[in-house]
């Protein structure tokens, strides 16, 4: 690989406690690249034991270089969503590490900054604020995000966010994040993001800041988005890594499991 890993995972693995979450919130981890260590955080190395503990990912290892575009599949309950989060620095890992050199736009839980009371034009500047846009951006943007999150938003931007559908929150949501200018995208599932026609908008949205270069870490079950958008593929089989080559390679390891 030429250029140095704009993401890299050494032995990573993370324990978790059944139905417990060792989680931080999200405003805590926004903005915050640069490797995150394991420091004394590996005292039980069991695998799974009567406490409920288990490994929903262990001894994962995998650079990725600036503008490549990864897919990650797997099974449910496989740890891909979890991946993400630690590529998110939403988790700490337990074991080895997880280094990303560079900002990160989570285009995932996208309506999870929101303040219930402030209105849509105040939390756009509060979440956009919040992963570093100025309001001066903010300021000269506002029109554009707004009418990009649809007629609907636009019509309710100044009405608080607890009034507003959950679908209307996400298209809030994306238009936010993917005015940003991190090299990093992270995506569980784009087809989530709404109805067809702002799909489609996301979609050529994505497309776009692929064109630009960003590196792209999908996850998803839907095959036409991972081979519509990502050339290399990793199969997550019960938490650890498997097969690490084209997205097609993935997809075949993933297909001959579900066979089984
Ligand atoms: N916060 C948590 N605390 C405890 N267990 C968790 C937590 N989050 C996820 N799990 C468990 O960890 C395992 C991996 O979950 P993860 O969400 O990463 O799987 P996934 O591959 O993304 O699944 P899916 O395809 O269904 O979205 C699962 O067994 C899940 O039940």
């Amino acid at each position: 690989m030429a250029a140095d890993p704009i993401i890299e995972a050494d032995g990573l693995g993370i324990r978790f406690v059944r139905n417990r979450r060792r989680q931080l919130r999200l405003r805590e981890f926004f903005i915050r690249p640069g490797g995150r260590g394991t420091a004394g955080l590996a005292a039980d190395k069991s695998r799974s034991g009567d406490d409920g503990r288990f490994w929903p990912l262990r001894d994962v290892s995998f650079r990725v270089a600036p503008g490549e575009t990864l897919g990650v599949v797997g099974r449910n309950g496989t740890g891909k969503s979890t991946l993400l989060r630690l590529i998110a620095g939403v988790l700490i890992p337990d074991e080895g590490s997880i280094r990303v050199r560079g900002d990160v736009a989570p285009l995932l839980e996208l309506s999870a900054g929101f303040s219930n009371d402030l209105t849509g034009r105040e939390n756009l500047y509060l979440v956009g604020g919040l992963h570093g846009l100025s309001s001066r951006y903010l300021r000269k943007h506002f029109h554009e995000i707004v009418s990009f999150a649809g007629e609907q938003v636009e019509r309710a931007i100044d009405t608080a966010v607890r009034h507003y559908s959950s679908g209307m929150k996400v298209r809030l949501g994306f238009a936010i994040i993917s005015h940003l200018p991190h090299p990093i995208l992270l995506m569980d599932e784009v087809t989530a993001v709404g109805d067809a026609e702002f799909r489609e908008k996301c979609y050529a949205t994505i497309e776009r800041l692929l064109r630009e270069g960003r590196t792209l870490v999908l996850v998803s079950h839907n095959e036409k988005d991972l081979t519509r958008f990502c050339r290399r593929g990793l199969y997550l089989d019960a938490g650890r890594l498997t097969v690490d080559g084209t997205i097609a390679e993935a997809l075949d390891a993933y297909h001959a499991a579900v066979a089984r």
